[in-house]
């Protein structure tokens, strides 16, 4: 679904730039040169939200901003300079942030608050306070910048939550609770969850000097002094949110393979153990399979190495297909690993064979050049629990495979 933005603004250069803005980042603008044509386009359509000029010809003391406010549409003020009246007007209404122009970093501020709304709509934040006035005001901040939200009156019921809804991302807490205090949640929630899955911010009224350090030691992120100041707690509510983004952006990388978008091995070792550990516990045993190419030295050196290349991710999107709920990897090379964790050995040998099938006869489809391949597959079923003896054992299977002519599943 594409997002529409309405751009006020009556200096068309500025308006371009806005426009150009929004559309890098995947919106769609209309842009209205005054106040009524904002109120025309507001008649006839929808908005995700409206990047206002504060000072328009027929709107000159800010007119614009109740008018996109109370067509509820969110709204980013972008103001020339921010005189007290103007500062005023602007804190008067719900809006999402305003921007002076005169900054020279405006242009790329306006581009981050864009990107994040989008976001927020898939940031869930869990408002921890047992005063309902309280959390009605949090939330109506966090609502108005489009965050998820979910409410818990105390700690105890906070964490009955995050177990519920284990994608929470944010979590801010007030101190003085009945049952359990806001630092002591905060030590809590450390036990179960890393400060790479959640951030915490702690808010409190108290005077004590030493409450933020308490927060801060038992594992907040941040802290916020009652009452506090709205861009104060959206500029720590976003740095926190966009911290959070750029671990698992971090993660992920790390956790893949460049050329093919699977998991890489280091990702599969650290799953797999897991499982394993798992799965040993429950006296079940497990189930793995290896697969590679034939021949695929020959691929590279007949038709070069970017051939090869597209072979390979031309194969590694098909796993997504045929093994939906297994862990894929490509552990090197033309060599890739499916671990079952506890499927039968009829179904998973099924789907082997299945696969091998399916890559004998499709694979000229995977490359520009059309060449054909097939793939070779060692599978192990039993009570091993260690993942690198598992491979080890697929691995002899494989070779067996090869050595009895390829394109075969043995097992
Ligand atoms: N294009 C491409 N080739 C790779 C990549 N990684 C490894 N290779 C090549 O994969 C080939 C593997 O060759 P071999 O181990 O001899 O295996 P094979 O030719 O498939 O022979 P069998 O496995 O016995 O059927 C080598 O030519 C490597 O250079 C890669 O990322 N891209």
């Amino acid at each position: 679904m594409t997002r529409k933005i309405l751009i006020i603004e009556d200096t068309p250069t500025i308006a371009r730039v806005q426009k150009h803005i929004a559309m890098k980042i995947g919106y769609d603008a209309d842009i209205a040169g005054s106040l009524a044509e904002a109120k025309e386009l507001i008649s006839k359509n929808s908005y995700f939200c409206a990047v206002v000029d504060f000072i328009l010809p027929d709107a000159p003391r800010g007119e614009a901003v109740p008018c996109t406010i109370e067509a509820e549409i969110p709204t980013i003020v972008m103001t020339g300079s921010l005189d007290s009246t103007t500062r005023d007007t602007v804190e008067k209404y719900p809006i999402i942030d305003y921007i002076t122009k005169e900054n020279k970093q405006a242009y790329q501020y306006l581009e981050k608050q864009l990107q994040r709304l989008p976001r927020n709509e898939n940031v869930k934040v869990l408002v921890v306070d047992d005063s309902a006035a309280t959390r009605r005001h949090i939330c109506s901040l966090l609502s108005r910048h489009k965050y998820q939200i979910l409410q818990a009156s105390d700690g105890i019921e906070a964490l009955a939550m995050l177990e519920k809804t284990p994608d929470i991302a944010v979590i801010i807490t007030d101190n003085e609770m009945p049952n359990m205090n806001g630092d002591e949640l905060c030590g809590e929630i450390r036990r179960l969850y890393s400060n790479d899955e959640k951030a915490i911010i702690g808010i409190s009224g108290s005077d004590a000097s030493h409450l933020s350090t308490r927060f801060l030691k038992n594992g907040a992120n941040d802290y916020l002094r009652k009452p506090f100041n709205n861009e104060e707690f959206y500029c720590r509510l976003s740095q926190n949110v966009d911290m959070l983004e750029q671990i698992a952006t971090i993660r992920l990388q790390a956790n893949t393979d460049f050329l093919t978008k699977l998991p890489n091995r280091r990702y599969f070792f650290e799953e797999t153990t897991k499982s394993l550990k798992k799965i040993e516990k429950s006296s079940q045993v497990s189930s793995l399979a290896m697969l590679d190419i034939d021949h695929f030295k020959s691929i590279n050196d007949t038709h070069g190495h970017d051939v090869g290349d597209e072979v390979l991710k031309g194969l590694s999107i098909c796993f997504a297909k045929y093994f939906e709920k297994q862990l894929v990897a490509r552990l090197g090379g033309e060599e890739f690993a499916v671990y079952f964790g506890e499927t039968s050995k009829e179904e998973a040998l099924k789907r082997l064979e299945g696969f091998r099938h399916f890559i004998e006869l499709s694979s000229s489809e995977f490359s520009n050049l059309k060449i054909k391949f097939t793939i070779s597959i060692g599978y192990v079923h039993g009570p091993v629990y260690q993942i690198d003896e598992l491979l080890k054992q697929a691995d002899i299977k494989l070779y067996e495979a090869k050595e009895s002519g390829r394109n075969i599943v043995i097992s």
